[in-house]
């Protein structure tokens, strides 16, 4: 039963939707956040915590002339507290802003607890609510009701891909006589611990993986099966050419083991490894290591057998294995404003993988911008779009793993540009001019938009 003197209710407790209702308290509303962890769970998640981090813990690049890096800077000023609590639990990924999962969401789940103006409540959202200014935040694994209810608020069939996602293995159990650690390029700390493969062990992993028994998907998924480019399962990766993986996940280049001498001296050129599986530290003591890349459909059983074969795990522990899972979308460019405002009601606002971003980032990213637009519409003011450099940069970030097909259902600016579609040199150019800008543009969004609010602020 949804309370009558809530304003605003935001449903879903993950990036977006922890951001949006934070973002609605900050602004003096009272909130109701709806998570339905742990009285039911999603096939992907794996705590009770709000703004679980479901696959890597990584946020993606961290420098500001990145797509992620930029809205990541973005975000930071905005008052995002995604990112300021990211900042805080960061661990070390060479170049990237990666988290102490556990702890991160961990203090997002008391920080909002403990908000006087949030009211957290653990329960399944069956059917979008018909009254107050409504968030829905449910991401990709939305649960059936709500979905159908959606559909029949919509009246739009779901789009949807499959996604998975990668193990995680218990520091200990890695053999370091073997694996070592480095960044790509000695870029930052060496936080990366890395498997390396000669050509015999990397072809027979090669040859197992392609061999290896599947998880099943239901009958009218495999009809469907669509991947998500950027996160393609590692044996679908295996299957298409025995050169693939080399050039995505298990990339060797940049990476030496700095035990075995200098990689500069031509006596040690045949010591480059063939193939390099890296692993990126999950927890700030470094006791689990997730394994980049390595999304998978592999039968768990077949999972352990085969990830074994990788030197340096041959009797690794898993404490998380790969999991694969179909993603829901709606379609935004048709049913949302760049408000994030369904066109139909503009009471209700939709964030977050749900509506067709992919990436943490942009999931906070458009939670920032719902929760700041519902809170605006209490307030009786303007809603706002992103400022034209966030929404680069959320273009960016998604269109830096993303394939062409997946930019449809995004809305009309929050990342849609469709002549920047393809062709990523041309998209980097373009994206380091809009850098350039970024910042500064930024600032004066703010000043005007605070402005604003303090204005109405004081006037209601
Ligand atoms: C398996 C998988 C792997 C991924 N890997 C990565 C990655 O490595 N890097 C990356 O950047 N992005 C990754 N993504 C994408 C990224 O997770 C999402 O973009 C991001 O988490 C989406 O945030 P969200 O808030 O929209 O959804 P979520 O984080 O999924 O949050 C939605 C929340 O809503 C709750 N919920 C659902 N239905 C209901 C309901 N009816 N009532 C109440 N609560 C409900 C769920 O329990 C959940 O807490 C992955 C996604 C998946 C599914």
């Amino acid at each position: 039963m949804i309370s009558s003197t809530a304003k605003v209710q935001v449903i879903g407790g993950g990036l977006a939707g922890t951001e949006a209702a934070w973002q609605v308290a900050q602004a003096g509303i009272p909130v109701i956040l709806h998570e339905m962890r742990p009285i039911r769970t999603s096939p992907a998640h794996h705590s009770q915590e709000l703004a679980e981090l479901v696959c890597s813990n990584s946020f993606g690049a961290m420098s500001s002339d990145r797509a992620a890096g930029l809205l990541h800077e973005e975000l930071r000023r905005l008052g995002s507290i995604i990112i300021q609590t990211a900042d805080q639990h960061a661990v070390p990924a060479g170049g990237a802003l990666a988290v102490d999962r556990g702890i991160f969401s961990h203090q997002l789940t008391e920080t909002l607890s403990n908000h006087p103006l949030i009211e957290l409540k653990r329960s399944e959202i069956t059917e979008i609510p018909s009254e107050d200014i409504v968030i829905l935040a449910t991401g990709p694994l939305t649960t059936p009701s709500l979905a159908a209810d959606l559909q029949k608020f919509t009246g739009m069939e779901y789009m949807s891909f499959f996604d998975a996602a990668s193990p995680i293995i218990v520091g200990e159990s890695i053999n370091q006589d073997i694996a070592f650690l480095a960044s790509r390029y000695d870029k930052g700390d060496a936080a990366y611990l890395n498997c390396p493969f000669n050509k015999d062990q990397y072809l027979q992993f090669r040859e197992a993986l392609c061999q290896a028994e599947q998880a099943e998907l239901k009958d009218f998924e495999r009809e469907t099966a669509k991947f998500f480019e950027g996160c393609l399962p590692i044996e679908e990766l295996a299957q298409r050419g025995e050169e693939t993986m080399r050039y995505g996940p298990l990339k060797p280049i940049g990476l030496f083991d700095g035990r075995l001498g200098d990689f500069r001296e031509p006596e040690n050129k045949e010591k480059r490894p063939y193939a390099v599986v890296q692993l990126r530290q999950e927890d700030k003591q470094g006791q689990l290591w997730n394994m980049v890349g390595f999304q998978t459909n592999l039968k768990w059983g077949e999972q352990k057998r085969v990830f074994r074969l990788i030197p340096g795990l041959e009797k690794a522990e898993f404490v998380r294995m790969g999991v694969m899972h179909r993603n829901t979308f709606i379609n935004s460019p048709q049913l949302l404003d760049p408000t994030l405002q369904f066109k139909i009601r503009p009471t209700l606002l939709a964030a977050g993988q749900l509506i067709g971003t992919e990436g943490y980032t942009a999931a906070t990213a458009g939670g920032w911008l719902a929760g700041t637009n519902a809170a605006r519409l209490v307030l009786g003011l303007e809603t706002v779009t992103l400022p034209e450099t966030m929404m680069m940069g959320a273009l960016f970030e998604f269109i830096s793993s993303a394939s062409p097909k997946h930019f449809q259902p995004m809305p009309p600016n929050f990342g849609i540009l469709p002549e920047l579609t393809g062709k990523i040199r041309q998209k980097r150019e373009r994206y380091g001019k809009y850098r350039d800008r970024a910042l500064s543009d930024l600032n004066e969004w703010q000043l005007k938009l605070n402005n604003k609010q303090k204005n109405l602020v004081i006037l209601s």
